[in-house]
């Protein structure tokens, strides 16, 4: 089997998130595809072989899986914003759950309660929060406003028929995309670094209809001269809409990295948050603070918390990773005293706010690094819920978390590889799981969300053992306890900082994070994402050249990474 070789198999089974396993009997080898479904025969081509694996790309789909029907979004397969459009709801359902309790099952030590996964209330249209991106429809233009294309960090595919959001964030789309494009401006490339237009960022309450636009440009067109942003304003207002808009804002971000960055917003129209509505409390949601972007799946996972929380009467609870409070407010009515502990300063302000607002005197929130803020807040848990990002919990803020030793704690994870990195650490500082769900607020994507109870292990008697210490029969050597305690010791996180430096000294060139991200990538090594980062990185990935990608190798064996 060789590079760029083109191959006909069917699909045998799909691991998490989305990788196709096709089995070549003859070449002895399981090729692994992204995004295909089980049961599909492809025509694919082969893009990397190493020992008994190889990676391929699905070039077509030549007959399509048994379960499979047609996709109720036009774009399905051109966007890469989803994976399972074609899956009947139901089979997404079983898909995720066999691929999570498997990951459970491979990673929890004990029994456990295996609770299945929660399906979203709404399958299609479930989206509160889009945001999309200005490129080029083909290579030459026109404009176009959508999703990157399946695969691609450059192509942007329209999607005036997306189905993962409602009919508004629709029209606001289609409004944006003729105005732009009779502005003749141009968008903002993101390797030339030339151009206007960015992103637009739709937020639209599911409860309370409300709607918040923004639109993000560069500094280097005039907002007003030359783009028109009153114009654009009075026509998004003018458009017949089911919801209600609050604020039209615009934010200017001329950093070169490709996420939505605010470097200053001004308010065009009405004011620069908007207020959802989840479990009978009110939320004030500021443009780039972090609320989970299916609100009635929300709900779901929220009444999943509360009910592996236990029993709460009088107790202090920490809601770590608590971006604008939600949680911590809905334990609150509940506990005796709620403490939320979130990195970005706006999240805490509008937490603050929401508490004020839901007449909730029992919360406090602190901005900053769980990490360090554990350590300052001078009181002690009695239950802890953990909601970190994708990367899961720092390995030096799990064991502060893990010293509270509370009786219960429940830990949301939005990527299962982290989680059950996390839960290896968990149980080995004495935390058993008790109970695992999976809550689906991703339909159409291979997203979900997983919520574990863990209670801490509590002796059932206690036996009391005399040892003595020394040389001699009947006694301990010290030494023996030295080394014991030394294989123990847990590893310390290798950071980027350290891999550079190593490989500065010894090889006496710099490597760029990028390039040792891109190899940790290669290697199925665990990612760790910036904390605030928007979503999905678009950022196109460098890649080092062999000499480069052999010293990272080299510095990941001297740290024993891999
Ligand atoms: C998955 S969100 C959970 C938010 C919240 N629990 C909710 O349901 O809306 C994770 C949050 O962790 C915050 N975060 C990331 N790294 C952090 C850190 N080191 N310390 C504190 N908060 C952090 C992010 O800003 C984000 O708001």
């Amino acid at each position: 089997m060789k590079k760029g070789q083109v191959y006909e198999g069917v699909i045998d089974r799909v691991e998490f998130p989305n990788h196709g396993k096709i089995l070549l009997p003859e070449e002895e080898r399981v090729v692994t595809v992204k995004n295909g479904i089980a049961g599909q025969r492809v025509k694919f081509s082969v893009n990397k072989v190493r020992k008994g694996k190889a990676l391929g790309r699905i070039l077509e789909v030549i007959c399509p899986s048994d379960m499979e029907i047609e996709s109720p979004c036009p774009h399905f397969g051109q966007c890469g914003g989803c994976t399972y459009q074609t899956l009947p709801y139901d089979e997404q359902l079983k898909l995720k759950e066999a691929q999570l309790k498997e990951m459970m099952d491979g990673a929890v030590t004990g029994d456990y309660v295996w609770e299945g996964v929660r399906p979203s209330p709404l399958k299609q249209e479930y989206r509160n929060k889009m945001e999309f991106s200005f490129g080029d429809e083909y290579k030459d233009g026109p404009l176009a406003l959508g999703m990157h294309k399946r695969g691609s960090f450059h192509d942007i595919v329209n999607v005036p028929k997306c189905q993962i959001v409602d009919e508004d964030f629709r029209r606001v789309l289609a409004c944006t995309l003729e105005y732009a494009r009779e502005s003749g401006l141009p968008y903002y490339h993101r390797m030339r670094h030339v151009g206007f237009f960015r992103h637009l960022l739709v937020r639209k309450a599911a409860k309370t209809g409300e709607i918040l636009i923004d639109l993000v440009t560069t500094g280097q067109f005039d907002f007003d001269k030359d783009f028109g942003g009153k114009e654009w304003t009075s026509r998004l207002l003018s458009l017949s809409l089911g919801g209600r808009i609050v604020g039209i804002l615009h934010t200017r971000n001329d950093s070169v990295a490709d996420v939505v960055q605010d470097e200053g917003t001004e308010v065009l129209y009405g004011q620069d948050y908007f207020y959802e509505e989840l479990l009978g409390l009110t939320f004030k949601i500021t443009p780039f603070s972090f609320f989970q972007t299916n609100s009635l799946g929300a709900e779901v996972l929220y009444e999943t918390v509360r009910e592996y929380i236990g029993e709460t009467k009088d107790k202090v609870i920490f809601d770590l990773y608590s971006g604008t409070g939600t949680i911590a407010q809905i334990l609150a009515p509940v506990a005796g005293k709620v403490t939320g502990v979130e990195i970005v300063k706006e999240a805490v302000r509008a937490a603050k706010e929401n508490a004020e607002g839901n007449r909730l005197s029992n919360c406090s929130f602190w901005a900053g690094d769980v990490l360090k803020v554990i350590d300052e807040l001078g009181e002690t848990p009695d239950l802890i819920v953990l909601d970190p990002p994708r990367d899961g919990v720092n390995p030096k803020a799990l064991r502060k978390i893990t010293d509270f030793g509370v009786e219960r704690m429940v830990y949301i994870a939005c990527k299962p590889t982290s989680l059950v990195r996390d839960l290896e650490m968990l149980e080995g500082r004495g935390y058993r799981v008790e109970r695992i769900r999976g809550v689906d607020l991703f339909p159409g994507t291979y997203h979900v969300e997983t919520v574990v109870m863990l209670s801490h292990k509590k002796p059932d008697s206690v036996i009391n053992v005399k040892v003595e210490f020394g040389e001699g029969e009947g006694k301990v050597p010290l030494d023996n306890i030295a080394k014991r305690a030394a294989a123990y010791k847990p590893k310390e996180r290798v950071t980027y900082k350290m891999i550079k430096e190593y490989i500065e000294a010894k090889y006496g060139f710099k490597v760029h994070t990028a390039y040792i991200a891109e190899v940790k990538r290669e290697l199925g090594l665990p990612m760790y994402d910036a904390p605030n980062a928007v979503e999905e990185l678009k950022q196109p990935r460098k890649h080092p050249t062999a000499e480069k990608a052999e010293a990272i190798k080299e510095a990941l064996k001297h740290f024993e990474v891999i």
